[in-house]
């Protein structure tokens, strides 16, 4: 796959076995089957085990069986995922960096205990449930809540859009307490198969279709104390786990538009016009060359923020700046693969139409292009767009 300016050269032998292993089980496991499942609006969940057994699922990190693998590894890992599918690369994210992270960042030790290593081995799916049907961009106007009752609390509200709800065991949901000063978003371990919790799935929809979406509805949901993420309050807690899954966003929309270069560049060196393969005429040289400069740039700030999140540097406007950029130039490269591949490219059987469609849910969700706009301009002029 391309790497035009050899970044190969600074991979270490360990992130270099995470990045082929990731890149064989997409090459076989996934690419065969996964246009079907993008057709049928299936996602192939008999990989969710083998993606444990892999280590797919927060690599970075430590403790409970994790692999502690470095920060370039898990960016390479969702690199090569989202090759695969932005399905596969989500299911992923949500898993590792929106439900295992807060657990490990902010859970007790028994909630530690209990989901880490099932979530790990993939034995268990988990969801992240922030987004509301008013409540998108500015989730801290959220209006699920909780109250104390006895020893626990009671949820009340909904969720929507929520990745991986239909099939999960358990959902991280963000509440405000009404019972404390102030109401702060706290996060609640919640079982699914607990009374009141439901989880229909959201049919129909015409992008990232190889991944289950679907609502969560509480109503009266009763959770004991224990289900609380102890050491978090306010909108820090979901930010920073936007902030690890925004990180793996930024990498993997590279892979995705490293794919549909290869299948563009492919096509043109094979596909014959006028007595020539069309990769012969200047124009289409000019797209390839563009597309290879703009993935080129695009992996450099990858490569860039790895740096910065190994040392503890990296603040979360640069991870804006990154997935609102990597994901705008896959958006508009996934297109010019598929103009590359002629009548051909708008069917299943090439990845760029499918990698256009998904990548539009890419750019929308863990905040939308305008919105890290927004950030990043905050951070430029000082001033907040929004509050
Ligand atoms: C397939 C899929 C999976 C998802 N998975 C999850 C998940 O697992 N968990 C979860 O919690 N959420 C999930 N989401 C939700 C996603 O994060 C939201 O869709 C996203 O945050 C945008 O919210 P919204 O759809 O309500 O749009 P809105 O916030 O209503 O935005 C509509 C438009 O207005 C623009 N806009 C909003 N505010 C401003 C402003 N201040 N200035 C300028 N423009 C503005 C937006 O950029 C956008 O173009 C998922 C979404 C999709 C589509």
């Amino acid at each position: 796959m391309l790497d035009y300016v050899d970044l190969e050269s600074e991979l270490t032998e360990e992130e270099r076995m995470v990045r082929d292993t990731a890149r064989e089980f997409v090459e076989e496991q996934v690419k065969p089957d996964v246009g079907q499942h993008w057709i049928d609006g299936t996602f192939p969940k008999d990989l969710i085990p083998e993606m444990g057994e892999l280590g797919f699922y927060a690599p970075n990190l430590e403790g409970y069986g994790l692999p502690n693998l470095s920060e370039t590894a898990y960016g390479l890992l969702m690199q090569e995922l989202e090759a695969g599918d932005s399905g596969l690369r989500s299911m992923a994210s949500v898993q590792g960096a929106l439900v295992m992270y807060p657990i490990h960042a902010f859970g007790s030790d028994a909630q530690k205990d209990e989901w880490l290593p099932k979530l790990g081995a993939g034995e268990a799916v988990g969801c992240f449930g922030l987004t509301e049907p008013e409540h998108g961009s500015n989730p801290s106007a959220m209006e699920t809540h909780a109250e104390r009752d006895g020893d626990g609390y009671v949820l009340n509200g909904a969720k929507t859009w929520i990745t991986n709800s239909p099939i999960s065991d358990v959902a991280v949901v963000w509440a405000k307490d009404r019972s404390s000063d102030g109401t702060p978003v706290r996060g609640f371990l919640v079982e699914t198969d607990r009374d009141g919790v439901t989880t229909n799935k959201i049919d129909e929809k015409l992008s990232l279709r190889a991944s289950i979406t679907g609502e969560i509805g509480l109503n009266d949901v009763h959770v004991p104390e224990d289900n609380v993420l102890p050491d978090v309050e306010g909108m820090k807690g979901p930010l920073s786990c936007l902030t690890q899954a925004r990180y793996g966003i930024a990498w993997g929309a590279v892979g995705a538009a490293m794919d549909c270069f290869e299948t563009a560049r492919d096509y043109a060196t094979d596909r014959e016009q006028f007595g020539k393969p069309i990769g012969g005429f200047q124009l289409q040289q000019e797209k390839l060359a563009e597309m290879a400069t703009q993935i080129t740039n695009a992996q450099l700030l990858a490569h860039r923020l790895a740096t910065l999140k190994e040392r503890g540097d990296l603040r979360p406007e640069q991870v804006s700046m990154a997935k609102r950029n990597n994901v705008r130039m896959a958006r508009e490269q996934s297109r010019v693969a598929r103009e590359m591949l002629g009548g051909n490219g708008i069917t299943a059987d090439y990845s760029p139409m499918r990698h256009v469609t998904n990548l539009e849910t890419v750019y929308t969700y863990e905040g939308t292009h305008d919105i890290h706009s927004l950030i990043i301009g905050h951070d430029l002029t000082g001033i907040p767009a929004f509050e």
